[in-house]
């Protein structure tokens, strides 16, 4: 197995770092910023505290495989390298993003050599642990029980929705908090000042940090990347101070570079979204292609396809929503990059099926009249009758069985009084649901009596 693997990780070079190892010079400051130890760690005090479970976990306790799971940029990547040192351990990094079952094999096989051959222990950390399908989250199983690995597997996403149960339940779940303002103002000072840092050769103005730290949103990553950016324009222009205009001139580049979780990321889904409604098959496969590039959650825009095959498409192709269901699972279950064919083949076919909305149409008139109080009484012949004392009260007295009719449908009172005669369902008449807007008439006023 090529030690290669281990540089193709998340942090480059960085990825089997060792305590005291330098860093390269161009390393990106937060990269840089990295803590050292625990002590250079600012919030997440709930699990840093004396007796707190990854304190207890860093300083050597009984070593558990652990699930991080919380916001982008709070320390989690910095959690696991911390494990790794203080534990001893060699560091070893995949990017769920990147690698596949393969890979963690091979990572796996690599720890099981060194740990047989020199006794020499791995945390294996894996980064967006929710993009492996059950496929690939399953193949680390064994490791993780037999403790060839320590795993330190980072997450964004509710682990108890996205990690399969055996992986879960052999894992301490700790939550990650955003971090607080005054956390990040502490790691922007630090970074302004300290050697491996911008070495004091700037001074940070006060407005300029307040903006700094209103923008990063919690996120220690964000908030270094566009204090970095600003400091090249401030030393660019042979400034001697990081003022408020240069912040503000500087981050949108470094929200567009890094803000996973910004704007960008609803524009796109939005207009994937809006070209599938309008039919632009190739402008849709052009947003899937950007959202898929910029590592986009694959399950996020799997989602977005289930929601909009009922929506845009419904009735007038009913197999659209099957199809989008498929490429859910089929994304679970290959994640990706193979996924993205599955998301693709679902994205071609919504695109190009007749569209009808009157699925969400209905569904939001009947809610409507619900939600304005039209909701009386279920009719009697039409209530539970199982029940012993149901006769009695007359349930179901009168109802009669639609199957006894040679034409399968007959007359009979189905919605509460209020609402009899009222139509929520108005086919569009377009592709499959052409023969709905014949049919639901017909059924109408046959249930009605007015045949
Ligand atoms: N709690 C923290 N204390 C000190 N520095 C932090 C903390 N959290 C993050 N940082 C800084 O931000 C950088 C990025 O953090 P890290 O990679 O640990 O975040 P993460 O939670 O793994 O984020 P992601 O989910 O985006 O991978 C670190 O290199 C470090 O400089």
């Amino acid at each position: 197995m090529s030690e290669g693997l281990f540089d193709e990780g998340l942090f480059g070079a960085d990825t089997e770092m060792r305590a005291g190892e330098k860093l390269a010079e161009n390393a990106p400051l937060a990269v840089r910023m990295r803590p050292r130890s625990l002590d250079e760690v600012v919030g997440q005090q709930h699990l840093l505290g004396a007796g707190a479970p990854l304190r207890r976990l860093v300083e050597g306790a009984a070593p558990a495989s652990v699930l991080l799971y919380g916001p982008p940029g709070t320390g989690k990547t910095t959690l696991a390298n911390l494990v790794s040192l203080a534990t001893g351990r060699r560091f070893a990094a995949l990017s769920a993003l990147s690698s596949g079952v393969k890979e963690v094999r091979a990572v796996i096989e690599e720890a099981r050599r060194r740990l047989g051959r020199s006794g020499e222990a791995t945390v294996l950390f894996i980064d967006e642990v929710h993009r492996f399908s059950k496929t690939q989250q399953d193949a680390l199983l064994g490791a993780v029980e037999d403790r060839t690995v320590l795993l330190v597997a980072a997450t964004t996403e509710n682990p108890h929705f996205s990690v399969v149960a055996p992986l879960l339940s052999r894992s301490l779940v700790l939550q990650l908090r955003s971090l607080e303002e005054d956390d990040i103002r502490t790691l922007l000072r630090r970074a302004v000042g300290e050697e491996r840092g911008l070495g004091g050769a700037l001074r940070l103005e006060e407005d300029a940090e307040a903006h700094l730290v209103a923008l990063a949103g919690g996120d220690a990553r964000r908030a270094l990347t566009a204090l970095e950016a600003a400091a090249e324009s401030a030393t660019s222009t042979g400034a001697d101070a990081i003022d408020l205009a240069t912040v503000e001139a500087t981050v949108n580049r470094a929200a567009v570079l890094y803000d996973r979780g910004g704007d960008q990321h609803y524009d796109v889904a939005s207009a994937f979204i809006k070209s599938i409604r309008g039919s632009d098959v190739d402008a849709a496969l052009h947003y899937l292609a950007r959202m898929v590039e910029a590592g986009e959650d694959p399950r996020f825009i799997a989602r977005r396809l289930v929601v909009h095959a009922s929506e845009d498409i419904g009735m007038a192709d009913p197999t659209a929503l099957q199809a989008a269901v498929a490429a859910a699972h089929a994304v679970q279950f290959i994640g990706m990059p193979e996924g993205r064919i599955a998301l693709a083949q679902a994205t071609i076919h919504l695109a190009t099926a007749p569209k009808s909305n009157a699925v969400i149409m209905a569904i939001d008139e009947a809610l409507g009249d619900v939600r304005a109080g039209k909701a009386g009484p279920v009719p009697p012949h039409l209530r539970d009758g199982h029940y012993a004392g149901a006769e009695k009260l007359g349930n179901a007295k009168g109802y009669q069985y639609p199957h006894n009719k040679p034409e399968g449908v007959l007359a009979q009172q189905y919605p509460p009084r209020e609402l009899v005669g009222r139509d929520y369902y108005q086919p569009t008449g377009r592709g499959a649901e052409r023969t709905l807007s014949d049919r639901v008439p017909k059924l109408r006023s046959i249930i009605r009596g007015e045949d």
